[in-house]
């Protein structure tokens, strides 16, 4: 299997070479070339399967015998072992045929732990294979970053820089990230939103040159393939537990980078029946406003009670509108050259495309607020911000009640206490026991200006030798 890029004008890679890279050197995002693609029978064959032999099933294609099968499986087995449910991904009924999809059951609560508990055993792995050390350089709005620490804190060839936003992630979020004190882990708090953080990782990809000499940057944030690919796997999951293939069913997903439901659009062209994916958003509505009225211009970057969705450049809507238009690399370099000082407006072949594929919604925070409240009374389940918007977006979009449709909970609600109060509970929710004592350990990060020089030379400064 060869990676290609979005833009058509970078060299192809292999797997292990995907793995260890961000953006490819036109600018572009890596995408295989060719899916692959399961049967209906295939896809019933595996009913019953655990988690981590399921993923065996989907990922395997992708990784393509660049790692042995028995130790791919060990990969999978390791990542997995840190889930604190037996299911890994459990299903919760919250309405008629709406389901809940737990993805927050991972060591850091929220479904980043899917894909970067996975990256963090791959790399190390590899890295090993190799004696290479690299250097590992991400940006988050809150959730990634946490992540992405907890699968490389333990990784000898692995130093990892973190750019947050400054004050903008929430309390709970910020220490998952700062009170980790190995030596190899690094936070940055950036002046700026998440955007400007995104940004800057980008920018330090396609210039390297701060870097020592036989040092090079790899991505943990979804412009990494291998993040993509592990959460096509949840979308199986969950459609084999609720009568699929026979049956389709339709997701939800909050979103933000437009990775999470880009895993879902491929699991569906490799097979799966989905009805529908629904794109929800929530005050920073660019994907919502694509899809509504073909309008993909950039507004000031609102912050909301949903901080891990405040974003306004989503990545991965590139390797979307690759698809979308036939994966004409030379058009997409020029689509996303005039983004940068414009909007983006898609012809009407792709915007039909894109409206057969996606439903799409806004939710406020105040909306957002009162679903919380409302399904709170109703069924006793606590969502978090983020998955409230999910579960609105569900239900003012849902076109079939026959067809079952699971809202990916893509945190837990205790990351986000100041919302879940604002939502009229007067006790915080709980964090897990792993982190009960978590306001007591010490922090540790720099907060430095959005200037890449000096995020440069403070990532020289502090890398072990
Ligand atoms: C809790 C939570 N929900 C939803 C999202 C949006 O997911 P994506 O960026 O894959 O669209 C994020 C961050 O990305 C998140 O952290
Ligand atoms: N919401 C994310 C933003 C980064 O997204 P990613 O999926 O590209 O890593 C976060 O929590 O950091």
């Amino acid at each position: 299997m060869k990676y290609i890029s979005t833009r058509g004008q970078a060299p192809a890679l292999s797997f292990e070479e995907v793995v260890l890279t961000g953006l490819a050197p036109d600018g572009g995002l890596y995408v295989p070339e060719s899916l692959p693609e399961f049967s209906r029978d295939e896809i019933a064959s595996w009913a019953g399967l655990s988690y981590e032999e399921l993923a065996f099933k989907v990922v395997s294609p992708f990784v393509d015998g660049a790692v042995p099968d028995a130790d791919l499986k060990k990969i999978i087995a390791d990542s997995y072992s840190t889930f604190r449910h037996k299911a890994i991904a459990p299903l919760v009924q919250t309405g008629h045929n709406e389901f809940i999809l737990e993805l927050f059951q991972g060591p850091t609560l929220a479904f980043k732990d899917f894909a970067l508990q996975f990256l963090g055993n791959l790399l190390d792995y590899i890295l090993k294979k190799r004696d290479q050390k690299v250097v590992v350089m991400g940006a988050t709005s809150g959730d990634t970053g946490s992540a992405a620490i907890e699968g490389c804190r333990h990784c000898d060839n692995i130093d990892i820089f973190i750019l947050h936003p400054h004050n903008r992630v929430s309390n709970v979020q910020r220490r998952q990230m700062t009170t980790v004190l190995e030596d190899n882990v690094h936070n940055v708090a950036l002046d700026g939103n998440f955007d400007d953080c995104q940004n800057m990782v980008k920018a330090s990809f396609a210039d390297q040159s701060f870097l020592p000499e036989g040092r090079q940057l790899v991505a943990v944030n979804s412009i990494n393939w291998a993040r993509i690919m592990a959460q096509i796997v949840y979308y199986f999951y969950a459609s084999l537990a609720l009568g699929g293939p026979a049956r389709p069913v339709s997701f939800s997903v909050p979103t933000g980078n437009f990775g999470d439901i880009f895993a879902g659009y491929l699991a569906k062209r490799m097979g799966l029946p989905i009805d529908q994916l629904v794109i929800a958003t929530n005050s920073n509505d660019i994907l919502h406003r694509a899809i509504s009225a073909n309008d993909l211009s950039k507004q000031q970057l609102e912050h909301t009670l949903s901080p891990s969705m405040d974003i306004m450049v989503s990545s991965n809507f590139e390797r979307m509108l690759f698809d979308l238009y036939d994966r004409d690399g030379a058009k997409i370099a020029q689509m996303m050259e005039d983004f940068k000082t414009g909007a983006m407006h898609l012809d009407p072949k792709a915007l039909e495309r894109a409206r057969e594929l996606f439903a799409s919604h806004r939710v406020d925070d105040e909306r957002m607020l009162e679903v919380i409240r409302d399904v709170f009374e109703n069924t006793e389940y606590l969502l978090d911000p983020h998955t409230a918007i999910g579960v609105e977006a569900a239900r003012v979009t849902r076109r079939r009640q026959d067809v079952p449709m699971v809202c990916l909970a893509t945190a837990h609600p205790a990351k986000f206490p100041e919302a879940v109060q604002k939502a009229g509970q007067t006790e915080d929710p709980a964090l897990p026991h792993h982190m009960a004592d978590l306001f007591e350990r010490e922090e540790r990060y720099e907060v430095l200006p959005h200037d890449a020089e000096t995020v440069h030379k403070f990532m020289a400064g502090h890398l072990a030798c």
